[in-house]
């Protein structure tokens, strides 16, 4: 479990993470969302311990991640994938870090298998692709078998067939009741991935929920209907509750009515339905509503 109590973070006129209090609890995928600068980098540094915050407390499993006598084995950490770049081989490079926790070579291999670097883990780790680099940095998350993840964008730079493996693996972890937080700015592949999800913006959170609730909260439910009377059928419909646009290609998006009840009415008027698609909304559609106005970087609309 992760709990961060009023969590705050200034680099001098900039407050990166303003009072910020979360709970990411075990055996669930806790996905950490927000614009670029939103605070989720500063906000995973201080989890572990490479900023101190300017006031407030974070704890990782009931005590500070710098009080840890082993963190390799409590925490697993993938903040920078960079930073693991070095002249050393992957392998060399991950047995000094499990020397250090004394974890054996064994577990070295494990993590090396289980990331698919087999092939690569006696070349120059610094030579490694972005997505390899990637791989490694989460065998290093790994190699203690750590009951937390804090995951700073895995899935970064990863191959389609990477990217799923993360998910799997992560997945998996939080099923066996581990605790895992994890970043990424790729909504669908959240949306699969992530059972609950805090949203940051501007340094504060401004979502902390389920994500299935907070897609129902911050999105609506549309029906596709597709009719050769549209206007017959917008007629009938039409109520204060319910909103008709046009689709284009003789197609009707209704919002505020069920499909069913849609079909009902339809079949009571005697006007045929070619088409009845309900609609639901996605995760980037919440996300987007949810942090339009903390995004601090805006890109112009493309017409
Ligand atoms: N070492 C630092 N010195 C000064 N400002 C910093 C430092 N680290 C982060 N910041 C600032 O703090 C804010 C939050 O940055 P942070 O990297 O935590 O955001 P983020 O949500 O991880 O963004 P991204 O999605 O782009 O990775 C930004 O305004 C950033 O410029």
């Amino acid at each position: 479990m992760i709990v961060a109590e009023n969590l705050t973070k200034r680099y001098g006129s900039t407050t990166a993470v303003d009072d910020v209090s979360f709970t990411v609890r075990p055996g669930q995928v806790t996905g950490f969302l927000g614009p670029n600068g939103a605070g989720k980098s500063t906000t995973m540094r201080m989890i572990v311990g490479l900023d101190a915050p300017s006031a407030g407390r974070v704890s990782v499993g009931g005590h500070r991640y710098t009080q840890s006598r082993s963190p390799l084995t409590e925490v697993g950490v993938l903040l920078d994938a960079k930073a693991v770049h070095t002249g050393r081989s992957a392998r060399v490079h991950l047995r000094a870090m499990a020397a250090t926790h004394g974890i054996a070579n064994t577990r070295v291999d494990e993590v090396i298998a289980l990331t698919g670097l087999e092939a690569v883990a006696g070349k120059r780790a610094g030579k490694f692709s972005l997505g390899m680099g990637q791989r490694l940095g989460i065998a290093a998350a790994l190699l203690g078998d750590p009951q937390t993840l804090i995951l700073d964008e895995p899935v970064n730079g990863l191959d389609p067939e990477g990217v799923r493996w993360v998910r799997q693996l992560v997945r998996h972890l939080a099923g066996e009741g581990r605790t895992v937080l994890l970043s990424s700015h790729l909504m669908s592949e959240m949306s699969q991935t992530a059972d609950h999800v805090i949203v940051l913006g501007r340094g504060r959170v401004i979502a902390d929920a389920p994500l299935p609730d907070l897609v129902r909260a911050w999105t609506r439910n549309e029906v596709l209907v597709r009719t050769p009377r549209a206007s017959d059928l917008a007629g009938a419909l039409g109520s204060p509750d319910v909103t008709v646009t046009d689709a284009g290609d003789g197609g009707l998006l209704v919002a505020g009515v069920s499909a069913r009840a849609i079909g009902d009415l339809a079949a009571e008027r005697g006007i045929p339905l070619h088409e009845l698609t309900p609609r639901t909304g996605s995760l980037e559609e919440a996300y987007m509503a949810l942090t339009e106005g903390a995004v601090q970087y805006k890109t112009k609309e493309i017409a």
